[in-house]
């Protein structure tokens, strides 16, 4: 086996042949398709099946954005479905208006619908947010029925018009067939964006992604406003495909038929949802010759969805796509030859962080009470003290995880302390975890290349591709992990993994580092790696405030040391000192 075969470069990563070109064969199947939609003879029952699998398979390219991008649920898809359908059916019937513009404003309500909803919705989570999405697509349901006056009710909305120059059934399917073939490619395309990107790591982690830099609500938002944009141009094009509409056609039952489609076929790709609408509408079709036995069919149709689902947990294109996966493994990468470069922002001030009289109490148990802390701007600082004695608490009130109950946090000359973490980041601090957290559905290089867009990072030029990525690399290359790039999270050591997490920070070029334990369960010679790793961040002049029980490693890292017990402050100053001072000494042997 050749080796080079399978190590990429840099530059093959970095900066990969033009999307169109490496799309080529996407673009060429899909004329074919949309040439063969126009040009065969189909009668009209293959017709109808076609065009409700095209228009219904756009609706659940949306699901395969807010779920299975975004990881939230949405159970009022037909409801948004909806909007694009009685736009085009009402405005161009009632109305006598153009096509085009029906369309376009079915869109643009369904896009209004969902971004509000999402506004009003997306700070709860699970059950709530599908909850309050039912009730939307109840609301809805309703107003199509009863708002006779404006949807004609339960009679629907017939002789719906379609443009000019698609008039006949098959230019029409064509038509939806290319818009299909667009969207997907969108879709398809989304998760390798920054837009895409964030709405993975909102779905992996929400904490770290905050902590990344990612505004997780905008993210959220944005994923579900995309999605009922989705629903709505489905609909609309629907409404034109079949001249007739009617309010069980956008029902709470859709929404649920919307959601199998994706969850059989794969919610996290578009080619799952297109597999999965497919075979929803087929399945019915293929059991047709059972509908003489009664119930027969439905038995069989629910069983066929359920066995695909208790087996293929992640779909049907899930499957397919993890099977490949283990075929093939992902390639080596030659390490970065760039130096990781850190230039931590200096606004002058020659203390990085200045905390005044920060408490956070939860209930009546005061986790940090009146600390000071000032870290000096190129120093390593340490944070230490027993265990329970408030020093995670103080880096998730720092770093924004936690309101603080008072105190004050300035971070280089700027008053943090009532922003959300996402704007800290933004301000010049990257953190790590006690608890890894990490992206774990992406690679090791994806979840650096996070790090780096961090918003403020000076370091990546016009933060394009090829930036991002070679500066992901580079400090990848510097934790020592340049080469297992393109590997899945989970194949790494949990020691591997606190180190991606520390790369993924540095990427960012933060003005001050805070690392929560990073020697938390690494073996001696993790361990001594680490140490070295530190010394060569300091060498740079990054700003770091660590946490550690391990005290050779800080003693030997840190020039200065804050120490808390109970929540309190009770020592703070030059290392040596502080680790001889007599309160330390019996807080840490439990004689206070
Ligand atoms: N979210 C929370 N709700 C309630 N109490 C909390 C919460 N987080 C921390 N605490 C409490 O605050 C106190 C300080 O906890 P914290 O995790 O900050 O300590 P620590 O010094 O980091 O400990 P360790 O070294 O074991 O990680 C503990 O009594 C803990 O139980």
């Amino acid at each position: 086996m050749s080796t080079t075969e399978n190590i990429q470069s840099v530059a093959d990563i970095a900066r990969p042949k033009p999307l169109l070109i490496r799309h080529a064969p996407y673009f060429i199947a899909a004329a074919i398709v949309v040439f063969l939609a126009a040009s065969m003879r189909f009668d009209g029952y293959i017709l109808n099946i076609l065009m409700q699998a095209t228009t219904f398979a756009i609706a659940v390219f949306g699901l395969s954005v807010v779920l299975g991008l975004c990881g939230q649920i949405n159970l009022a898809q037909a409801a948004f479905f909806g909007f694009g359908a009685y736009a085009v059916g009402l405005g161009t019937t009632d109305y006598q208006l153009n096509y085009w513009l029906c369309l376009f404003g079915g869109c643009a309500m369904a896009l209004a619908a969902g971004a509000l909803l999402g506004l009003s919705t997306l700070r709860l989570g699970g059950h709530y947010l599908a909850m309050v999405t039912i009730s939307f697509q109840q609301i809805i349901t309703l107003i199509m029925i009863n708002a006779i006056w404006l949807t004609k009710g339960p009679d629907g909305v017939s002789k719906i018009g379609r443009p000019s120059i698609f008039m006949s059934s098959q230019a029409y399917l064509a038509f939806c067939v290319a818009v299909l073939a667009i969207v997907g490619y969108l879709v398809w395309h989304l998760p390798d964006t920054r837009l895409g990107r964030a709405m993975r790591a909102v779905r992996d982690n929400e904490l770290a992604a905050g902590v990344a830099g990612i505004d997780v609500f905008r993210t959220k938002i944005y994923a579900f406003a995309i999605c009922a944009l989705l629903g709505g141009l489905g609909g609309g094009l629907f409404a034109g495909g079949f001249a007739y509409i009617s309010p069980d056609q956008f029902s709470f039952a859709e929404s649920i038929v919307f959601l199998t489609m994706s969850l059989l076929g794969g919610v996290a790709s578009p080619i799952g949802s297109a597999i999965g609408t497919g075979l929803l509408i087929l399945i019915p079709e293929w059991l047709r010759f059972l509908k003489s036995v009664p119930g027969l069919y439905l038995a069989i149709y629910g069983l066929s969805v359920i066995l695909i689902i208790r087996f293929m947990p992640d779909g049907i294109w899930g499957w397919v796509s993890m099977a490949y996966d283990r075929l093939r493994p992902p390639k080596k990468v030659m390490p970065s030859t760039a130096p990781l470069v850190l230039k931590p922002a200096a606004t002058g001030d020659e203390m990085v962080l200045r905390v005044s009289s920060l408490s956070k109490h939860f209930g009546g148990l005061k986790a940090v009470d009146e600390v000071d802390i000032a870290v000096h701007r190129g120093s390593v600082h340490a944070l230490i003290g027993p265990n329970g004695s408030g020093k995670t608490t103080t880096l998730n009130v720092l770093s924004g995880l936690y309101e603080a109950t008072s105190g004050k946090v300035m971070l280089d000359g700027t008053d943090v302390t009532t922003m959300p973490p996402h704007l800290r980041t933004a301000a010049g601090l990257g953190r790590t975890f006690q608890n890894i957290r990490l992206f774990r559905s992406m690679t090791a290089l994806e979840n650096v290349i996070i790090g780096a867009e961090r918003p403020g990072n000076t370091l990546i030029g016009k933060g394009d591709h090829a930036a991002l990525t070679e500066r992901a690399l580079a400090a990848l290359t510097f934790v020592g992990l340049g080469s297992r790039a393109n590997e899945l999270i989970s194949s790494f050591s949990y020691g591997h993994q606190r180190l991606i997490e520390i790369a993924r920070a540095l990427a960012g070029n933060p003005t001050l580092l805070l690392l929560d334990e990073p020697a938390a369960g690494l073996n001696s010679s993790e361990k001594i790696e680490l140490h070295e790793l530190l010394k060569r961040i300091a060498a740079q002049g990054l700003t770091i405030l660590i946490i550690d029980h391990d005290m050779t490693l800080v003693s030997e890292a840190a020039q200065h040391i804050t120490v808390l017990n109970f929540g309190r402050r009770i020592a703070d100053g030059e290392s040596m000192a502080v680790l001889r001072h007599p309160d330390v000494v019996s807080a840490y042997l439990g004689t206070a």
